[in-house]
């Protein structure tokens, strides 16, 4: 199926998101969308995939012009797209997910769904059970499901909006695989990344959007690194000696890979970690989140480290980050808080200790996305039923300036690129934080965006405070973590120095090879 955009404009208030855009995606190829945070991506897909409806301009399928009025006449046209925050319905199981959002001609039984979805799943190297609710599903296997869905309703051009940037390298493999699989049987698929090495992979041409405006066209690949960089980032991308890049302080280590960014301080030697505060200490704690259980969790995070959590997704170290947030009460074992015995506190009680959580799903669990920034300053204030709006309008401006996220104060949350949104939710974690529990706190960020969230995150362990993340990017994990806790199957390694491994030897141990749980 072909895709043709003419002069395709988008306005959102005074902004310009797609600005006079020209553009034909060909069928049976996989094409890749590029650009910063904010370059207009999501909103070109949405008004391709008729989420939006352009300001001007034509869109044109087979060379038929087209008129969407909604995303359900884009779908009749075979046109679907995977958003970048799954759009189901946390309450159903996947298989109520499936029949309440595809036509009726979709599935005339409800086995037909269910056989439907099962060998889909299958095909696709998904691993999907139909009665799992939704709610208790990861980002990455919700993000299976909608691609599951909207093959299962017809769809012959695929979009996908960062699809990888919630599921491990083995579901990105398989995802990868099924792609090619549906663009050799003549389906077009447009993917939307940060990540230049899966779009060097995968991709057949590749697009640059900068400030809603084409500035690479159809390139076919493989193109140099450091070109795409250069159209994604413009002048920030400044060419230094030798091979390596020079992004506003990222070091990108080899032409043709993804750009790794070195770590920004000087190793933090684990020797003098025992001597430092704990903020966190497990003791023999056993605890179960649907079909995972984690047992007999020893652990000890003393102040000012970063520990990475690296594992299949759902292999525990969601329980984990729950647990040391005091989102999950352990069935058995101690939970301790800057020394203080916290096991059945509330979540109140861990936040007033400064213990922050930052979940993947940042519009169900993160933000509320009606309301602004201001909004979410003035809820954080203690003051009870009154807000000092001026102290959380200042609070948002200072947050934007520190952040550089592309919004106003009163911007609802909802109308910000993915990547903002993101930054905003950092922005919301209090100074006091001692302890941040995160999930992929830079999920959907680009390269440069990801790097000073980082700074960020290393500024407040200079201060004390300890953060632990659990992230599908083996790179980002490698450049970050003092320490990493593998998780394989509900078991949970030692901590392991990063210095004392390597990406390859990370990867065989969350695929289980040469795995040891800790010992208790
Ligand atoms: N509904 C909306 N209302 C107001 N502004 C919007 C809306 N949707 C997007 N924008 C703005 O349009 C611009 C482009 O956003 P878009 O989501 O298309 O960017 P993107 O390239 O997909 O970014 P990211 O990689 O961060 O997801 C951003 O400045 C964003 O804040």
């Amino acid at each position: 199926m072909e895709i043709a955009v003419t002069n395709l404009t988008k306005t959102f208030g005074s902004l310009r998101a797609n600005d006079g855009l020209s553009l034909r995606f060909a069928s049976g190829k996989i094409h890749g969308v590029l650009g910063e945070n904010g370059a207009g991506k999501s909103t070109l897909m949405k008004l391709v995939s008729g989420f939006l409806q352009p300001d001007a301009g034509q869109l044109a399928f087979d060379g038929q012009p087209v008129r969407l009025r909604g995303p359900g006449d884009a779908l009749q046209a075979g046109v679907g797209m995977v958003h970048q925050d799954p759009l189901d319905v946390p309450g159903f199981t996947a298989l109520e997910n499936l029949l309440c959002a595809a036509p009726r001609r979709a599935f005339p039984s409800r086995a037909m769904a269910r056989t439907t979805l099962t060998t889909m799943a299958q095909r696709l190297g998904f691993t999907l059970a139909p009665d799992t609710p939704v709610g208790a599903m990861t980002v990455g296997q919700r993000q299976q499901l909608e691609i599951v869905r909207l093959l299962a309703c017809g769809a012959r051009t695929l979009i996908l909006d960062e699809p990888t940037t919630g599921i491990t390298a083995a579901q990105a493999h398989a995802l990868f695989d099924a792609l090619r699989q549906l663009a050799a049987d003549g389906n077009t698929v447009l993917f939307v990344s940060h990540k230049l090495d899966e779009v060097a992979a995968l991709c057949d041409t590749v697009s640059v959007l900068r400030t809603g405006q084409l500035v690479g066209e159809q390139l076919p690949m493989p193109q140099p690194q450091q070109r795409l960089l250069e159209l994604m980032f413009g002048e920030r991308i400044v060419q230094a000696s030798g091979q390596a890049l020079l992004l506003a302080g990222v070091s990108v280590s080899e032409p043709q890979g993804l750009p790794v960014v070195q770590p920004i301080q000087d190793e933090r030697s684990s020797e003098a970690s025992p001597t430092r505060p704990l903020v966190w200490q497990l003791e023999q704690v056993t605890a179960r989140e649907g079909m995972v259980r984690l047992r007999n969790v020893d652990l000890r995070i003393p102040q000012g480290r970063v520990i990475g959590l690296a594992g299949l997704d759902g292999s525990g170290q969601q329980i984990l980050l729950r647990l040391l947030a005091g989102r999950l009460h352990p069935d058995s074992g101690r939970i301790l808080i800057n020394g203080v015995d916290m096991t059945r506190a509330r979540t109140r009680t861990y936040r007033e200790a400064g213990i922050e959580y930052l979940p993947a799903d940042r519009m169900r669990d993160g933000i509320v996305g009606a309301l602004s920034l201001t909004d979410h300053f003035a809820l954080l204030q203690p003051a009870g039923i009154t807000v000092d709006r001026q102290v959380a309008a200042q609070a948002a401006r200072e947050a934007i300036a520190a952040y550089e996220i592309k919004a106003t104060p009163i911007t609802p949350l909802i109308a910000l690129s993915g990547g903002n949104q993101q930054r905003a939710m950092l922005a919301l974690v209090p100074d006091a934080c001692r302890g941040l529990a995160c999930e992929q706190p830079t999920r959907g960020l680009d390269v440069a965006s990801a790097q000073g969230i980082w700074q960020r995150l290393q500024a407040r362990c200079a201060t004390g405070c300890s953060v632990v993340f659990a992230s599908a990017d083996l790179d980002e994990l490698m450049a970050y973590s003092d320490e990493i806790l593998v998780f394989f199957a509900g078991e949970m390694s030692a901590p392991l120095p990063r210095a004392t491994l390597t990406g390859a030897r990370l990867a065989e141990l969350i695929g289980g090879v040469g795995f040891e749980r800790s010992a208790s």
